[in-house]
């Protein structure tokens, strides 16, 4: 099947503003001077919204395979019950893509080519692709929520979208 192509855009925390936050201290509002000014804290980047349903936090590890570009989207999912956080921890670029929500069913797909040192919290239902890695393998804490309920919501596209280099 033929795949309409886009082309990634660098990773902006006013272009992702829709789809979430980017984690970075450039897109914090409250810093914060602490531990006898020897820290800086860059204080509640983004919400950790993982009540829904009585859930609860989880902190893990994702160990992601690299793949290359051009990418093929051929699905995108979803989790109604909470957000979820990538940070890098390899400073390795990665990939994003993230799409509107259209009745229910993504919309256009959008992507964005986020730096190694940018981190992205999906809100709670934001259609996004699962962890896309690049060139290496590479490590990303994550936050996300744990209990009980069907947190994810996956859709097969129509027509695959193909991410460019
Ligand atoms: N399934 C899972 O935990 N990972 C996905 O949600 C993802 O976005 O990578
Ligand atoms: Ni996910």
């Amino acid at each position: 099947m033929s795949a309409r192509t886009i082309r990634p855009r660098p990773l902006t925390a006013e272009a992702f503003r829709a789809f979430g936050e980017v984690i970075e201290p450039d897109n914090c509002t409250e810093i914060r001077l602490i531990n006898n000014g020897t820290t800086t804290r860059f204080h509640d980047i983004a919400p950790v919204d993982v009540s829904g349903g009585g859930g609860h936090a989880l902190i893990s590890i994702f160990r992601g395979k690299p793949f290359a570009l051009p990418f093929r989207v051929e699905m995108l999912e979803r989790h109604p019950l909470g957000s979820q956080a990538f940070m890098p921890l390899e400073g390795r670029p990665y990939l994003v893509v993230v799409a509107p929500d259209a009745g229910g069913r993504p919309g256009e797909p959008a992507a964005f080519l986020a730096s190694g040192s940018q981190g992205v919290s999906y809100a709670r239902g934001t259609w996004h692709h699962p962890l896309i890695a690049l060139d290496e393998r590479s490590d990303f804490l994550v936050v996300d929520r744990g209990g009980s309920g069907s947190n994810l919501a996956e859709f097969l596209l129509d027509e695959p979208v193909l991410v460019e280099g």
